[in-house]
C-alpha cells in the first residue's frame, strides 16, 4: 500500500531529515514508527499524506506517486486518509459534534442527515457519546485525543496515520488510545503510528520501524 523508494527529504535551510529511506507497508498492516525527537517520524507521516514532498526518491501510495500529484488530486486522495496530528488541529471554538462533522462537510458526499449519523457513530466509537456539545477546551488531553481520532475516522479511511497520539497522556490513557487504534486495524484499516515510547508498542507484536537521524536502524 505504501512504498518509500530511496527517499531523501531536505527541508528549506538545508536540514536533511530523511536519508535514502526505503521500506514498504502492506495493506491492512498496523505498524509503528519509533525514534527520538527529530529522528524523522513526522516527516515520514507527512510524506505519506502528501503534506510535504520528497526531495529525492519516490513515495508511493497504492499506485500514486505522491510527489507527482496535483493539489486537487492530493485533496481527493486525502479523503481516504485519516490523520491524527501531533498538535490536534481541533477547532476550539466549535463543539465535539461540529469538529467531527467538518471532514464530512468538506467532502460534500453526504446529506446532513447521513453526516450526522456518521459523526455520532464515530463519537460513540471513541467513547465520547454524551460529549457532543462540549467544547474541546473543557475536555481532558485524553478526551481531546479521542476527538481527534473520531474526526480522523469519520470518513472511514482506508489508511489511518497518527503522529505521537499518546504523547502527553499518562500510561493508562495512552494504552486506551492504542487499543482504539488496534480496533480500527482489526476492522481492516491500515494503521501507521509514530511514538517515541517503545514500551507502548511492545505488547502488540506489530512491526516497528526504528529511525535514528533520518535513517532506519
Ligand atoms: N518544516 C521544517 N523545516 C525545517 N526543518 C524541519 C521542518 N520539519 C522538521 N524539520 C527538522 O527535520 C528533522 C526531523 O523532524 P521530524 O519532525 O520528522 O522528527 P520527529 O521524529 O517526528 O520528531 P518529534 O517526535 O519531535 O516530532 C528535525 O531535525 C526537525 O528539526
Amino acid at each position: 500500500m505504501i512504498r518509500f523508494e530511496q527517499v531523501t527529504k531536505v527541508y528549506p535551510g538545508g536540514h536533511e531529515a530523511l536519508k535514502n529511506l526505503s521500506f514498504k507497508i502492506d495493506k491492512g498492516e498496523m505498524i509503528f514508527l519509533a525514534g527520538h525527537s527529530g529522528a524523522g517520524k513526522s516527516t515520514i507521516l507527512k510524506l505519506i499524506a502528501g503534506i510535504t514532498k520528497p526531495s529525492d526518491g519516490a513515495v508511493w501510495l497504492n499506485q500514486h506517486n505522491m510527489g507527482d500529484l496535483s493539489d486537487n488530486h492530493l485533496g481527493f486522495l486525502r479523503q481516504h486518509i485519516g490523520i491524527v496530528f501531533q498538535d490536534h488541529k481541533l477547532l476550539f471554538d466549535r463543539n465535539v459534534l461540529a469538529n467531527v462533522l467538518l471532514p464530512l462537510q468538506i467532502s460534500g458526499k453526504y446529506s446532513h442527515k447521513d453526516a450526522l449519523k456518521r459523526a455520532h457513530m464515530a463519537i460513540e466509537k471513541v467513547g465520547l457519546a454524551g460529549k457532543e456539545k462540549a467544547l474541546p477546551v473543557t475536555m481532558s488531553g485524553g478526551e481531546q485525543q479521542r476527538l481527534c481520532i473520531a474526526r480522523a475516522v469519520v470518513n472511514q479511511p482506508t489508511l489511518l496515520i497518527a503522529d505521537e497520539p499518546s504523547a502527553n497522556l499518562d500510561r493508562a490513557y495512552a494504552l486506551d488510545i492504542m487499543e482504539l487504534f488496534r480496533s480500527f486495524h482489526q476492522a481492516g484499516t491500515t494503521v501507521v503510528i509514530s511514538a517515541h515510547d517503545e514500551s507502548l508498542m511492545a505488547d502488540y507484536g506489530h512491526r516497528i520501524l526504528r529511525l535514528q537521524q533520518g535513517r532506519l536502524i
